[in-house]
């Protein structure tokens, strides 16, 4: 494990490049296409999904990586890294920072957070992150010994704020109350929520759809002009 990956994407942009299978980018090679191009814009770091695509973005690109692994389980809404099986996986990949679901919601194979946090710190080979919704979660999974804190979840369970652009509330509260890092992350779509990110205390931000899915990039153009008629 590297501390110094911290270091290195302080006040920068992280790229998130992900595509699944329903979705028309999806691939390796196009992933680790969109990470290259990431970096060449001056991004600091990539987060990806699925140790082939931190695989193939490793080979390409010379930056610190988030890596994780969406998999759905039966009975469970978790599927971000959900068990050790897949966090194991993402950090045989390459992954520099190991990024997982950190709710309150129950996990899959009766897991809880706290034991994976315990055996993934043991090994000591990758840094920690906490992708979570409310600052009381954030809190907790700081207390498990996670290195990094991210509001990615943040809209996407039942009992978080439903908003169209970013937390700026969670950013604001988590980064006052956390010692470690905040990183903003989810609905960033514009420059200017990016620089209020930083304003509300993030320690990077992270970007995902707004560079990396086309078609959503798309949709807000059309939406925009059809409703401006
Ligand atoms: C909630 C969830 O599953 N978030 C995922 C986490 O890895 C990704 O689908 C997002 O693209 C990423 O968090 C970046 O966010 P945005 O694409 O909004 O900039």
């Amino acid at each position: 494990m590297d501390k110094t990956m911290l270091e290195k994407v302080r006040g920068g942009i992280i790229v998130s490049c992900q595509a699944l299978p329903e979705e028309p980018l999806f691939g390796s090679e196009v992933m680790a296409k969109m990470a290259i191009a990431a970096q060449a814009g001056g991004a600091v770091g990539i987060r990806a999904n699925t140790p082939v695509d931190i695989a193939a973005i490793k080979a390409e690109v010379n930056l610190p990586l988030i890596g994780l692994w969406k998999r759905d389980y039966e009975g469970s809404e978790v599927y971000i890294t959900p068990t050790l099986e897949e966090a194991e996986e993402v950090i045989r990949a390459g992954a520099d920072i190991v990024a997982l679901d950190a709710t309150s919601r129950p996990r899959p194979k009766g897991e809880t957070l706290e034991e994976l946090a315990a055996k993934l710190r043991s090994r000591g080979d990758a840094l920690l992150m906490a992708d979570i919704s409310t600052v009381e979660e954030g809190l907790r999974a700081e207390e498990l010994g996670f290195h990094i804190l991210s509001t990615t979840m943040s809209g996407y369970t039942p009992y978080s704020p439903q908003q169209e652009g970013p937390d700026f509330d969670l950013i604001r509260e988590l980064s006052a109350r956390a010692s470690v890092p905040v990183f903003a992350e989810g609905r960033i779509h514009t420059r200017e929520e990016a620089v209020e990110c930083f304003r509300s205390g993030a320690y990077t931000v992270v970007i995902g759809g707004a560079i990396t899915r086309p078609q959503q990039i798309t949709k807000r153009f059309t939406d925009f002009v059809r409703s401006q008629g």
